[in-house]
Formats: structure tokens, C-alpha cells, sequence
């Protein structure tokens, strides 16, 4: 029986305890190991070890140094690339084509990409002094102190390390706690970090679940210094509730109901593929996925109609099958949540245009967490489908007449993540996104990502904005030293 055990100054620990979780692939039901689930006590551990590791030789380390260490990391992760690929498809039972093209791949360019960008230059201002000799003002950055990471399942490697790679780029240490539904590919890391000279407790990793648990304990420690977090909004209003205690910064990257607005000027096909990718890839469990679609009312019906054609195409099957591009959710508890919102379309009013259910799939499969992707058009847009995020592969499909019609629906939500826009018309592209209320704004296109650009979500999908040199905002104490000449 495997056992994931918590990463705790460079070794494997378990918990004092004795307590563990099981950990089950959402493909078939069947258990995959056992997790050790961390007490205070092994929380403390780890704090005090990424703690102790700022003043030893990782402290000592030039920024240089740190860098090249960063891409021996990025190098073995691509080494191991197999491993890595086995774990997250185990653990998430996303189809392998997909996980060896996004996750994996930008699990390994997140601590590259990073490297560069925290070497960013600080500011220099020189000044006028009334004896006329002048000072000159410096920016210095030195590390936070201890991150504390926790990150969610959906892309269970790629988004801890998009924290995890500009944490150690700017030189602090980390303390994650990876979501307890998956828990494969940040155990797996700590052996990398170990082959690739991180000195120990510069990356720990403690597994566990939220509230009374490894995260609430991670969270309220007064040892570490700042905490990022990637999850539910209301997770994330808890985690700012204890980070208020000492007043430690947070970085939050929360949930949305993210609108794609489709105008009769758009490329049809491209409209079209990119709203089934945005709806559907990841079985729809992406953030940035987009759960309402609204489309001009002349191509309204054309474009309903391939969209039915495309999800009917779509095909379920376990993670090795090469021609399966669909997995299941990630455990049979996200399964009954997501199921619930199908019932509650139906209750609220919906027209199901395809799916709405549980597909058959057959003995071996059926005690996975598998569920058919759906679209439903005919919802009120004070419906709760409308409103909640249900983070499924599902969106509703609704008409609108004039583009300001357009921005205001889409805008209609406390969420503000992202958005997709598809139009073939420049001048509308830019009018229309310079209104959206989000951090990411997409034209003809969707999860396009340029590492150096800044990510994140306005309203109550987030606070602060990280990726390129906007990480330094939040990865780095900025220190003005101030020299009269
Ligand atoms: N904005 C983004 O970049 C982004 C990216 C991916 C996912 N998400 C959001 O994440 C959600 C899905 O992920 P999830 O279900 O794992 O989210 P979640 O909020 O349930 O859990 C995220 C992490 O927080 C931990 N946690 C839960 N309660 C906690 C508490 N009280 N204190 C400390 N830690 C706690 C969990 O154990 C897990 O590790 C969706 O809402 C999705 O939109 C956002
Ligand atoms: O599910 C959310 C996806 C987030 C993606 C990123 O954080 C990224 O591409 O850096």
C-alpha cells in the first residue's frame, strides 16, 4: 500500500499520530495509498524547519545561485516526467494527452519562467536636498521569510508551483499544503528538490485537510510570514481571517463564473473550440473555465447547434486511453455537488440541451466520479446555475442584441476572474474587454498564458496579482534605503 508522507526538513515524515486518509482515483473508485494527516505538531515541524533554512546556507545564496538551482529543479521534473504524469493522472484521473501537454510541462517551466523574472531590477531615484548635495533612494528586496502554500486538486502541480517556483526565486521557503485530494505530485517534488542540492527545509510539504486540520494549522502559525492561497473565495475568506492574526500579507487566487461572449462577427469554428475548451477540458474543473456563455442572437442557434455537435463528440475514458479526451471529476463528493446543480437546472427552469446526468460506464468504470458534460440554454439570469460557481463541465447558453447588453450581463456577477471574447473585430475586442470586470481578459482565445504577464481576479475572485514581476509585490519585502549624499 503506498503511504504519502509529509516532507519535513529534506526527509519523509509521518505523522506522530498515527492518523491517514485514504486517497482514491476518482477513475474507478480504487484506493491508491494512504495519506498521513498532519497535527499541530507536524505543522510546527515544518515551520520552524523552513524557518531555520532562511538563516542557513540557502540564505547565504546568490540570487544567481538560486536561479541556476531553479532550473535543476525545472530540468529533473522533466526527467522524471513519467512519474510526475503517473501521479497526477492517479490522482485527478485527467486523461494523460492533456496532463502531458499543460500540467506537467508548465509544472516544470514554473520554476524556469521565475527565475528570470524575480531577477527584476530594483528602482533607483536620486533626489534634491536643500543643502544641494542630494541622496540617492535605492530599492532592496530581500524574502518574505515563510510561505505557506496551499494550493487546490484541479491542477494539483502547476498551480502549487506557480507559487512554489517565485517563493524560492526571491529566496524564501515554503511550507505547502497541497489539496488532500491530491496529494501525489508535491510528495513527489520533495525527492526532487533533495536530488537537485535544495538544502533541507527549504521546501516542505504537509498533507492534511481545511478547517481543524494541516491548513487551518499552516495558516494561524505565527511563524510564517505570508500565505498564498488558491481555492474557493470562501476558503480564502477563512485563510485572510487567520492570516490577520500578526498581520501577514495574502495573495488569493479565488473562484469564478466566468462569462464568453460570442458576437455574430466572431469566427464561428474558433468561437466554438475555444468555448468547448473553456467549458470542457479538465472535465470544466479550471478556474478560468467558463460556466455562462452569451451569444449574439443572429448566430445564436447556429452556434447552440455545434456545440451540441462538439460535446457529443467528446469522449470519456480513463487517463491511459489515447483517444479519451474527457475524464471524471476528482472525487465522488465533487461529483454529488456538481450532480446537485444538474437537478437544481432542471428545477430552476432549464432547457438540458445535452447531457444533464451520470453516463454509463459500464462495470469497471461506474464507481468512478464520472459525469456527462451538459449545456442548458433557458435559465433567468437570477438562477443559481447562473450565478454559483459549480466548477463542472457545464455553461449555460444565452442570447443577447446589443453588445452593451453583452458587457452588462457578463459583468453581473461578484466574480471576476476571467473572460473569453470572440469577435473578428478589433475595435470591439479591445472596447469590449477594456469594460469586463476581471483580471483576465481573452480575445480569441482562452488560457492562452504568457508567464511574465500578471494573473489573478478582481471582485471576489481574488486579491493581488501574481506571475512575472507582479509576484515581487507579494514574494518580496521591499526596503527603500535612503543615502544623503
Ligand atoms: N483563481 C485561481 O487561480 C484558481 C485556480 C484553481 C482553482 N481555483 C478555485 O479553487 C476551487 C476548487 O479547488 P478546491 O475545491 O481545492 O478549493 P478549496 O478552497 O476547497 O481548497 C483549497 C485548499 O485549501 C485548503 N483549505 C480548505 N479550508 C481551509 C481552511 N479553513 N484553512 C486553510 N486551508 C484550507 C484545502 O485543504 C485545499 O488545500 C474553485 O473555487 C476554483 O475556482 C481558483
Ligand atoms: O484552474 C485555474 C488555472 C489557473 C492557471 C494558472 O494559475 C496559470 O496558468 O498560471
Amino acid at each position: 500500500m503506498k503511504e504519502f508522507k509529509h516532507f519535513i526538513n529534506g526527509e519523509y515524515v509521518s505523522s506522530a499520530s498515527g492518523k491517514l486518509f485514504e486517497n482514491r482515483c476518482p477513475v474507478d473508485n480504487s484506493l491508491i495509498g494512504k495519506v498521513h494527516e498532519a497535527g499541530e505538531a507536524e505543522v510546527d515541524t515544518a515551520v520552524r524547519a523552513a524557518k531555520a533554512a532562511l538563516k542557513g546556507s540557502w540564505g547565504k545564496m546568490t540570487q544567481k545561485q538560486r536561479s541556476e538551482m531553479l532550473y535543476k529543479i525545472a530540468d529533473r521534473i522533466n526527467e522524471r516526467f513519467d512519474e510526475f504524469l503517473d501521479a497526477e493522472c492517479l490522482d485527478t484521473g485527467k486523461p494523460r494527452s492533456m496532463a502531458s501537454h499543460i500540467d506537467i510541462p508548465r509544472g516544470a517551466a514554473n520554476f524556469k519562467e521565475f527565475a528570470e523574472s524575480m531577477s527584476h531590477p530594483t528602482e533607483g531615484f536620486r533626489m534634491d536636498t536643500p543643502d544641494g548635495a542630494g541622496a540617492l533612494n535605492v530599492g532592496h528586496r530581500t524574502p518574505k521569510g515563510v510561505i505557506a502554500v496551499v494550493s487546490p486538486w484541479n491542477l494539483p502541480l502547476l498551480l502549487m508551483t506557480f507559487k512554489v517556483g517565485p517563493a524560492l526565486a526571491c529566496g524564501n521557503t515554503v511550507v505547502v499544503k497541497p489539496s488532500e485530494e491530491t496529494p501525489a505530485t508535491a510528495t513527489l517534488l520533495g525527492e526532487v528538490m533533495n536530488e537537485c542540492g535544495v538544502p533541507p527545509g527549504v521546501f516542505n510539504v504537509v498533507h492534511g485537510f481545511g478547517p481543524d486540520s494541516a491548513g487551518a494549522f499552516l495558516t494561524s502559525h505565527p511563524l510564517v510570514d505570508a500565505i498564498t492561497f488558491t481555492g474557493e473565495t470562501r476558503t480564502g475568506e477563512a485563510i485572510m481571517r487567520a492570516a490577520s492574526v500578526g498581520l501577514r500579507n495574502v495573495s488569493m487566487e479565488c473562484g469564478g463564473k466566468n462569462p464568453g461572449l460570442v458576437f455574430a462577427d466572431c469566427d464561428l469554428e474558433k468561437a466554438v473550440g475555444g468555448t468547448m475548451r473553456s467549458a470542457f477540458v479538465n472535465c470544466g474543473q479550471v478556474c478560468l473555465g467558463t460556466e455562462r456563455v452569451y451569444v449574439e442572437r443572429s448566430i445564436f442557434d447556429q452556434f447552440l447547434a455545434r456545440m451540441k455537435e462538439e460535446v457529443a463528440k467528446l469522449k470519456l475514458g480513463r487517463p491511459e486511453d489515447p483517444e479519451a479526451n474527457f475524464g471524471p471529476l476528482v472525487s465522488l463528493e465533487h461529483r454529488d455537488k456538481v450532480k446537485s446543480y444538474y437537478d437544481l437546472a432542471r428545477e430552476e427552469g432549464a432547457t438540458v440541451e445535452i447531457g444533464g446526468g451520470i453516463p454509463d460506464m459500464g462495470a469497471e468504470l461506474n464507481g468512478g466520479a464520472w459525469i456527462e458534460p451538459t449545456i442548458w440554454t433557458g435559465l433567468p439570469d437570477d438562477a443559481r446555475v447562473v450565478r454559483e460557481e459549480i466548477f463542472g463541465p457545464c455553461c449555460h447558453i444565452r442570447p443577447f442584441d446589443t453588445e452593451d447588453e453583452a458587457i452588462a450581463l457578463a459583468n453581473d456577477t461578484n466574480y471576476g476572474l476571467a473572460c473569453a471574447i470572440w469577435t473578428e473585430n478589433s475595435a470591439r475586442a479591445i472596447r469590449v474587454a477594456q469594460q469586463m470586470e476581471v483580471g483576465l481578459a481573452w480575445v480569441n482565445s482562452w488560457f492562452l498564458r504568457d508567464l511574465r504577464t500578471s494573473f489573478g481576479g478582481a471582485k471576489q475572485s481574488g486579491l493581488g496579482r501574481e506571475g512575472g514581476v507582479h509576484g515581487l509585490e507579494f514574494y518580496a519585502e521591499t526596503k527603500n534605503i535612503c543615502i544623503k549624499l
